[in-house]
């Protein structure tokens, strides 16, 4: 019998997004069941953990590390989108939700429209759909400021689209229609911050590495994107001690951090 004592080189490494889907699917159902602060803590790991995804600059079929010019700019930008947070919070809202429906729409995680459609109203619009109230809480928390009935209700119109895409993409078995439905039941079932955390890394940003990886090797992707997302880790690092030890306003922190998400979302692929 031949053993196989070594890993090949040339494996399919970049599967270990597969086994980071089904780690991050388990841990949500454990924090769920858990409760207290287990869901908001996991939620926040799982968008760290998929920070990674944006932090290369892939333009015109090339992945490379984004220069100094363009990283000053992401910044100035960012900024920006938190001064307009913090002046007009429900505006700034509406305004990140609209562009990450956008974006998930519209990236490229080897998945078919109707999928990415499903993962992007469900992202925006599922935990307004099914749990409303919990999700109002967290939207007010988070830009101190009253949601009306009506922001809610619109938002929550996305969230029926969802379901009704999630059902034709299953129907026609398109690529992506299980993440989709992992989208679905993600909405229904857990709390909003570890819902929208759970479909973020799952159905965006894992897919996108994946495919980052398959399609420039796992040195080039890493190479370009380790440094940017260990200041981005660090930075949002900070921002959640500071705003759990009362350091920092919870408004502050989530204009910066809606603000600094915003650029990724702006500035990828705008050639297609
Ligand atoms: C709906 C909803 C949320 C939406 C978060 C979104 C929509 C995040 C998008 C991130 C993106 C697109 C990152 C870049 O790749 C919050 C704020 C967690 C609070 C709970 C309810």
């Amino acid at each position: 019998m031949q053993r196989i004592t070594r890993i090949r080189k040339a494996g399919p490494w970049h599967d270990a997004g597969a086994l980071l889907a089904w780690a991050a699917l388990i841990l949500a159902a454990i924090a769920q069941i858990s409760g207290g602060i287990a869901p908001l803590v996991l939620g926040l790991v799982l968008f760290a953990a998929g920070l990674s995804h944006g932090a290369g600059d892939e333009q015109r079929g090339l992945m490379k590390r984004f220069g100094l010019i363009q990283a000053a700019a992401y910044l100035v930008v960012g900024a920006a989108v938190a001064g307009l947070f913090l002046a007009e919070p429900l505006a700034g809202l509406a305004l990140f939700l609209a562009l990450s429906a956008w974006h998930f729409a519209r990236s490229d995680c080897a998945m078919g429209p109707l999928a990415r459609g499903a993962i992007a109203a469900l992202a925006t619009g599922g935990s307004a759909l099914f749990r409303p109230r919990e999700t109002t809480e967290v939207f007010e928390a988070v830009i101190a400021h009253s949601v009306p009935g009506i922001f809610m209700d619109l938002v929550a119109l996305a969230g029926i689209a969802g379901c009704v895409l999630v059902v034709i993409s299953l129907v026609r078995n398109e690529r992506g229609c299980g993440e989709a439905l992992i989208a679905l039941a993600a909405t229904a079932l857990l709390s909003p911050v570890l819902a929208v955390g759970l479909i973020f890394l799952v159905g965006h940003a894992i897919p996108i590495q994946r495919r980052q990886i398959a399609a420039y090797g796992q040195r080039t992707v890493w190479k370009a994107v380790a440094l940017p997302t260990l200041i981005a880790f660090a930075g949002g690092a900070g921002l959640a001690v500071l705003t759990a030890t009362c350091r920092l306003e919870l408004e502050l922190a989530a204009a910066l951090a809606f603000g600094l998400a915003t650029p990724h979302m702006l500035t990828e692929r705008l050639e297609r």
